[in-house]
């Protein structure tokens, strides 16, 4: 048995812990195993780290030219490239999901999310006008960006590498530093990049990491630290509303990618092979525990009992187990707490009459894997739009399928949530796809695609789903402040 690691902050370049510091146990999704103890930061490891991080910007890495600091984040992307398998195998048992996943999914995104926005700070170009004045002389104006300070990052634990890289990436290429605080569900690899900071050379204090909770914790602490100049943070709409109160105080710029209940739409014309297998992945990869994940799918009528058995088909071939297994394509969900929401909106399906395709339950696993938060990945059918499992995020393997006849109608039926992150969309008639992508109310959409990411392309959700667009130079409008100098000739 591994022996149960200690996990540490990482301040000011150093992983620290309090003599005194309380710990809390990390499980295994997997098979519910204590497989560390983390540290729980406490306000004096917050203020530290802000402290750390405020001194930095003062420090070596504030007076670094943009060129100097872009080759420091290839460094890091790199650094981390060369320790890919242990980023991996960190990812894998924090969050018990497949190798496959994390291989191709989330872990090459690491890398990637540093190159792009060092890439994006080296070229973008700076803004410039000439103006006419009274004199006749004229005058320019430039602007230039400056680093907005020190951005306090909250990550979650469905993505954690990612989504947490997704914002020291950009945040670290404009010269601001960071405190990160991962979700206490998923602290490693927010950890192991504290070592690739060090052994690259980043100067101490940019990239701090605390660990704990939300609410009465580190999250809070950092949120309402005046320390901190602003907040990015992916996660669920009403802890989002809860960081952008603690904003408020200081006027601090928020960035939020939030919660979805993203349809899926599938028109009868679509490639129904191609359709059927990214339905199934938007809705079951990572254990549907993925913010642009298909939790509501539309079905054109002449395809939708054909659709739903193929759909069926594929749910009924996953194979649980073992992240490391590599015959294993289905992962747990990250915990048991989790589980009792997802399971609880199972019930609530059934209740208000669903008819139940597939799944709706726990399924029958080994004993070695029975302490897991394993759940079976579910099909609906037969529910009214105003059903539960069809407006509130459950953030599981399940979706609820339903037939429309009309494009005005699918449209209406996709548009009436309170959500609007992604849609995707299936259909060989292109005329038809833009025109449905142009009226669907969210911030990305796919089509005859899901999670295609161009990294230099505006990413973020509209109505309750976020705030702000990150990707390419988007992400400058939050990272930087923009000065305008005007000189007069
Ligand atoms: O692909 C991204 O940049 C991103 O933010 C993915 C989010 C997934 C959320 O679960």
């Amino acid at each position: 048995m591994s022996q149960v690691q200690r996990i540490h902050h990482f301040i000011n370049g150093e992983f620290t812990a309090p003599p005194a510091a309380r710990y809390f146990d990390k499980r295994s999704p997997v098979d519910g195993r204590v497989i560390a103890h983390i540290a729980e930061a406490g306000q004096a490891e917050v203020d530290a780290a802000v402290t750390a991080a405020r001194s930095a910007l003062k420090g070596e890495w504030g007076k670094l030219t943009t060129d100097q600091r872009v080759d420091l984040l290839y460094g890091v992307a790199n650094e981390i490239t060369r320790r890919f398998d242990d980023f991996v195998a960190a990812e894998m048992a924090d969050t018990g999901q497949p190798a496959h996943v994390m291989t191709q999914v989330f872990i090459p995104r690491g890398a990637a999310n540093f190159k792009v926005f060092a890439d994006v700070i080296k070229n973008v170009a700076a803004e410039s006008f000439r103006m006419a004045t009274p004199d006749g002389k004229g005058a320019l104006n430039y602007a230039i960006r400056n680093p907005k300070g020190v951005i306090g990052v909250i990550s979650p634990w469905n993505a954690p590498f990612l989504l947490m890289t997704w914002k020291v990436g950009p945040a670290l290429a404009c010269g601001n530093t960071v405190v990160v605080k991962p979700s206490e569900e998923t602290p490693l690899t927010a950890t192991l990049l504290g070592e690739v900071m060090n052994a690259v050379g980043i100067p101490k204090g940019v990239y701090n990491v605390i660990n704990g909770f939300g609410p009465d914790s580190a999250g809070a602490y950092l949120t309402q630290h005046p320390g901190v100049d602003a907040i990015t943070f992916t996660g669920e709409t009403r802890t989002g509303t809860a960081i952008m109160k603690a904003a408020a105080e200081g006027m601090r710029d928020v960035s939020f990618e939030l919660g979805g209940k993203n349809a899926g739409i599938v028109f009868a014309d679509c490639n129904f092979d191609a359709a059927v297998d990214g339905i199934f992945r938007s809705a079951f990869l990572n254990t549907g525990q993925v913010c642009l994940g298909t939790e509501r799918v539309y079905v054109e009528r002449p395809i939708f009992e054909r659709f739903v058995a193929a759909l069926k088909a594929k749910v009924e071939s996953v194979r649980y187990g073992r992240p490391e297994d590599h015959a294993s394509t289905y992962g747990p969900l990250i915990s048991q707490e989790h589980r009792d929401k997802v399971l609880s909106y199972y019930k609530k399906a059934i209740d208000e009459g669903a008819t139940l395709v597939t799944g709706g339950g726990v399924p029958e696993m080994p004993a070695e894997l029975a302490g897991g938060s394993w759940v079976q990945p579910t099909i609906w059918t037969g529910l009214p739009e105003t059903a539960a499992v069809v407006r509130e995020e459950i953030f599981g393997p399940c979706c609820h399928v339903c037939p429309f006849d009309s494009e005005d109608e699918v449209i209406n039926l996709a548009n009436a949530n309170d959500y609007g992150l992604a849609t995707t969309i299936w259909t060989e008639n292109l005329s038809r796809a833009h025109r449905v992508a142009e009226r669907v109310e969210v911030g990305v959409t796919w089509v005859n695609s899901w999670f295609l990411r161009d990294l230099r392309t505006p990413f973020g959700g509209s109505k309750q789903s976020g705030i702000g667009r990150e990707g390419g130079v988007h992400s400058l409008e939050f990272y930087t402040e923009t000065r305008n100098v005007c000189i007069k000739l």
